[in-house]
């Protein structure tokens, strides 16, 4: 675990008068084996408390512990090489190789040339980096391919704990996206006790265990799991930030009860116009392939057999027992207004329509208010 205790930065100003307070008494703790995210506007402080952890920047007081031991009695080189740091942009060193790049920490580490560069081999395959970008220079990869090398020269010691400042976010949306789903996947291979720095709220939601809402002058608003903060949070400041689509968004962190599903008639690509014609009166018809939904069909308006191009595709499908907001969002975005669901290997199992979806989100109860949380979090908020 890693504890802050009443920790504060300021930086004296160029003029010798008022410094500028970067973090301001900050108390919170990050469990192990889980992700804590640091997130809020610019300049609240999120990286200097990030580095305080790896003593690139030192508390002006305060303590951090790993593990109930303070990092300051800790020699600095020591102490990084147990910490794996990922930073925007990656940081590689441009005239190394992918390979020696990966290996450069566990060399340090005083490991033999062969075992460095076999655990290198290891964790790039880990990131899902295959073994021939190993002998290629940093500038010879995509964005994306560089964050993930950033990600393995981070793992490549093992380090029980990471810290992540924005990592991910000098890539376009799209494979950020797929950045973000190959880490939790991937901690939930690894299990680190990882700090994640970054100032986009959807991330913060989508990878945090919990997360940790600074305000500017390095002050902590709020710490709480993602569902919780969306109930409630603390303050307008709170509120505002984590969005004013909370409400739907929080059906992301819950799981779809069991729906009432209708039995949807669908037919394989393929079939002839009279064939689709014959199993359903309803403008809309499903079309399937190997059993998975492919898209929907006006049978009145098709000449010639179902062939993939001539479907209509706007709908997601969801899982049946995925979160509520897929679900809804399943039934919002179907032409026909009939939410696809499919189990697990995305085998159609029925649909299900809007308000069969809201009339479950009404019998879920909310998070509830829970003082053990409240009552230190109002402490930190110090206001
Ligand atoms: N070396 C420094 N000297 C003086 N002030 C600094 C120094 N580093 C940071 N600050 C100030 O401390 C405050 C917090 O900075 P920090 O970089 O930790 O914020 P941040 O939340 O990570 O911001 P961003 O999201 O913009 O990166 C800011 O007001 C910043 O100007």
């Amino acid at each position: 675990m890693i504890r802050f205790e009443q920790v504060t930065k300021s930086y004296p100003a160029a003029d010798g008068r008022d410094s500028t307070i970067a973090v301001d008494h900050l108390s919170l703790e990050a469990p192990t084996g889980q992700i804590t995210v640091f997130v809020g506007p610019s300049g609240c402080g999120k990286t200097t408390s990030l580095r305080m952890i790896n003593r690139m920047i030192d508390p002006t007081s305060g303590q951090i512990l790993i593990d109930d031991q303070d990092v300051t009695q800790v020699n600095p080189s020591e102490l990084r090489r147990g910490i794996g740091y990922v930073i925007q942009h990656a940081g590689l060193f441009p005239h190394r190789k992918v390979i020696d790049n990966v290996a450069t920490v566990p060399l340090l580490n005083g490991w033999d040339k062969k075992k460095a560069r076999d655990r290198a081999h290891e964790v790039l395959d880990l990131v899902g980096l295959p073994g021939d970008f190993a002998d290629r220079y940093p500038s010879q990869l995509s964005g994306g391919q560089q964050q993930r090398v950033g990600v393995a020269r981070a793992l490549a010691a093992d380090p029980p704990v990471m810290l992540m400042d924005e990592p991910f976010s000098a890539v376009d949306p799209v494979v950020r996206d797929q950045l973000q789903d190959e880490f939790l996947r991937l901690q939930s291979e690894i299990g680190k006790t990882i700090i994640f720095v970054t100032h986009d709220i959807d991330e913060a939601m989508k990878l945090g265990d919990q997360v940790a809402v600074l305000r500017v002058g390095g002050k902590l608003a709020q710490i709480a799991e993602p569902s919780y903060l969306l109930a409630h949070p603390i303050d307008d400041f709170v509120a505002d930030f984590v969005g004013r689509d909370r409400g739907y968004r929080a059906l992301t962190f819950t799981e779809s009860p069991e729906l009432p599903l209708a039995k949807e008639p669908a037919v394989e690509l393929g079939t002839t116009p009279e064939d689709a014609r014959s199993v359903t009166q309803d403008r809309w018809l499903l079309v399937v392939q190997d059993g998975r939904p492919q898209g929907w069909i006006e049978p009145e308006r098709i000449e010639t057999p179902i062939e993939p191009s001539m479907l209509h595709r706007g709908g997601t499908v969801a899982q049946a027992r995925g979160p509520l907001r897929a679900s809804l969002d399943a039934a919002l975005s179907s032409p026909s207004r009939r939410g696809v669901l499919v189990d697990e290997d995305g085998q159609l199992l029925g649909t299900v329509r809007a308000h069969e979806v809201l009339q479950a989100i009404e019998q879920i109860d909310r998070p509830e208010v829970d003082p053990h949380d409240i009552a230190p979090t109002s402490a930190a908020a110090g206001d």
